[in-house]
């Protein structure tokens, strides 16, 4: 089966447990058109241009994913070597993983550098009628941190914003954004720098 017709049969198999296109679109990275696209796939309409990561081979494994979150942690400390990181980055007391896949790759940075591990949980998964982003109770608050903000991927950059803003409602201070895939090729969201291990880029 292709990669193709992997995601075809995933989005339609995901469409029959009655998941919403929106809630399909979560699920496999991708955009919402991309996903109606996968869905009906109607003569005469080309795909959408998008791209989707499968990274599972290296975040099914323990060990691979520890390599990965500690080449997100040397390539920030890369930039101090090199003088082109903002000195104001330096001195970040708390990991805020993106659930859900930010987590791990946070927890793992967070336990090499010994630094405080909070859980940043989305509006959009949220399970209030009135959808609210929150901070994990279980693991560290955010208050008057110092916070690096550590995502798998970077698409439209709307979870970033969504992050970044509650963060600073909160009396935190974001410094970095670390992803490993950026989609958008962006370098900083609400006055934040990204730094990504992969970027990806249109051509033409
Ligand atoms: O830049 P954006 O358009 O906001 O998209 C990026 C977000 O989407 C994915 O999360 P998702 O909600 O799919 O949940 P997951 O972490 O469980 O994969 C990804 O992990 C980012 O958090």
């Amino acid at each position: 089966m292709s990669a193709l017709e992997d995601l075809i049969t995933k989005a339609k198999a995901l469409q029959a447990e009655g998941h919403t296109p929106d809630q399909i679109s979560d699920e496999l990275g991708l955009s919402t058109e991309t996903v109606t696209w996968l869905l009906t796939q109607q003569k005469g309409v080309e795909p959408p241009k998008d791209v989707h990561i499968d990274w599972t081979a290296v975040a099914s494994h323990g060990t691979l994913l520890a390599e990965m979150a500690m080449m997100m942690l040397k390539r920030f400390l890369y930039l101090t070597d090199d003088g082109s990181l903002d000195r104001e980055e330096e001195g970040a007391g708390t990991v805020v993983g993106i659930a859900q896949s930010g987590v791990p790759l946070a927890t793992l940075i967070a336990a090499e550098e010994g630094l405080r591990l909070a859980i940043y949980l989305p509006a959009k998964h949220s399970r209030s009628e009135t959808p609210t982003g929150s901070i994990w109770g279980t693991f560290s608050a955010i208050t008057g941190q110092r916070c690096i903000i550590v995502d798998d991927v970077v698409t439209t950059g709307a979870t970033l914003s969504e992050t970044i803003n509650f963060l600073r409602r909160h009396g935190a201070t974001p410094v970095a954004v670390w992803s490993l895939f950026d989609k958008r090729g962006i370098r900083e969201v609400e006055g934040v720098p990204i730094h990504s291990l992969f970027v990806i880029s249109w051509l033409g």
